[in-house]
């Protein structure tokens, strides 16, 4: 995959379009991400309004004024098995050195970046010997849900559901966020019931997930790209392969245990009588019926989750998703029979980024500190700077204030 520049002011080149401020990582078995923030402007804020330092200092006799660091949180991911690309972009964008030039930074001097997922320890001397950084180690379980806390709390129109084509924004109640399952859909699956800030437990997990999407959709169709395996699905019809309870029942419903005809009554199961071979069916039927098939299971294993903590409400993050509406559909409508309408599935928009948001927010001595010192950080979302296309890809960059209070 080409590394995709998410930022989106026209300038690729973030230390022209403001200095790079904080860097943190999610290396996970598929995909690599990286969320950067790049500092456009400061100054002070009171109540609404911008002011000057001057101000600020006049104003500080009465009310508040707070720091204010404009800029933009900026979202990218790699490969992992392309992590060489990623090197070649930190180290070329400078993301290590907090934009500065590389003479100015001590020679001698360590150099940390908060990093999660698998890979901060699978390259860690790979990022020491090439980049000369250590890898600042972050609990992958701690970042993701740290991730969506934020991105929940903070984040304007974060959450959606998905229901009959039907993309709905969700308006999250900040008292009354949890408790909630937060199902992390990436190579893996992690199923994580979450009952406030740091406080969860991973309660499941299984391991037919997005890995098991690419890879095994890689050796059934051919295609060379996950985007490819995924634009293939869209045209697929997977009632060519699948049994369904009507090719079983005569073509007609098993009504008495509520299976529809046209349910799916074994994934797959039509290959076994077809007599045929993996060359006569279209690569878009298999694409389709594996994808129909592991979103499925992992709605049904979700929806088994939520009922056994009584949880009503169910998160899905991670880039197995990528906003895909069959993907959003199957899983929403999953959830949504298994629990008669009593659970709910919902999406994020920056769904693969959980963990590296969540690394991101638990920096507080490498950089942000130099950033925002005194103070604790909090950040509001001026605005979004879509994608191409306009889809939710969870690409977006998010221009935003950070705030020492
Ligand atoms: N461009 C892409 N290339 C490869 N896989 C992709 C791509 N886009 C989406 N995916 C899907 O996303 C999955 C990876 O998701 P994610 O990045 O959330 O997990 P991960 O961190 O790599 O995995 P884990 O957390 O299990 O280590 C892949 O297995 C694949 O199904
Ligand atoms: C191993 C991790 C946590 C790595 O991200 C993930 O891939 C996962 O949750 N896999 C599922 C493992 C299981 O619970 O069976």
């Amino acid at each position: 995959m080409d590394p995709k520049k998410i930022e989106t002011e026209g300038n690729s080149d973030p230390n022209q379009s403001g200095r790079v401020y904080h860097l943190a990582l999610d290396i996970g078995g598929s995909l690599a991400k990286l969320v950067y923030f790049t500092k456009k402007d400061d100054g002070y804020v009171h109540g609404e309004e911008r002011i000057s330092p001057q101000e600020a200092l006049a104003k500080s006799k009465g009310s508040r004024s707070y720091p204010v660091v404009k800029g933009r949180l900026n979202f990218m991911r790699f490969e992992t098995s392309k992590i060489n690309d990623l090197l070649e972009f930190i180290k070329s964008e400078k993301l290590h050195l907090g934009g500065s030039r590389q003479q100015d930074v001590p020679g001698n001097q360590n150099m940390f970046i908060k990093a999660t997922g698998g890979g901060a320890y699978k390259y860690a001397d790979l990022f020491k010997e090439r980049l000369g950084i250590s890898l600042d180690k972050e609990d992958e379980m701690d970042c993701l849900v740290a991730g969506a806390n934020f991105l929940l709390k903070v984040v304007p129109e974060e959450a959606f559901t998905y229901l009959d084509e039907q993309k709905q924004f969700v308006q999250i109640d900040h008292n009354d966020l949890y408790p909630y399952l937060l199902v992390n859909i990436g190579s893996g699956v992690s199923m994580i019931k979450v009952e406030g800030a740091g406080k969860f437990e991973r309660v499941s997990g299984t391991s037919i997930g997005g890995g098991t999407f690419w890879g095994l959709g890689r050796l059934l169709t051919k295609c060379k790209s996950f985007d490819e395996l995924l634009e293939m699905s869209y045209r697929g019809n997977n009632r060519v392969i699948d049994m369904l309870v009507g090719d079983i029942y005569g073509g007609t419903d098993y009504s008495k245990i509520g299976l529809a005809s046209t349910a799916i009554a074994s994934s797959f199961g039509k290959a076994i009588s077809d007599n045929k071979k993996i060359e006569d069916y279209n690569p878009e039927d298999i694409a389709r019926s594996l994808l129909r098939m592991i979103s499925n299971n992992i709605g049904q294993i979700s929806y088994l989750n939520a009922l056994r903590f009584g949880l009503k409400r169910i998160f899905f993050g991670g880039f197995f998703i990528r906003s895909h509406p069959f993907t959003m559909d199957t899983i929403s409508v999953a959830v949504n029979y298994w629990s008669k309408g009593e659970a709910k599935a919902m999406f994020l928009r920056h769904e693969g980024f959980l963990g590296a948001v969540g690394a991101f927010m638990s920096s507080d001595k490498h950089g942000l500190e130099e950033l925002l010192a005194p103070g604790n950080m909090s950040c509001a979302v001026d605005s979004r700077h879509d994608s191409v296309n306009g889809e939710l890809n969870g690409d977006e960059s998010i221009e935003c204030r950070l705030y020492a209070s």
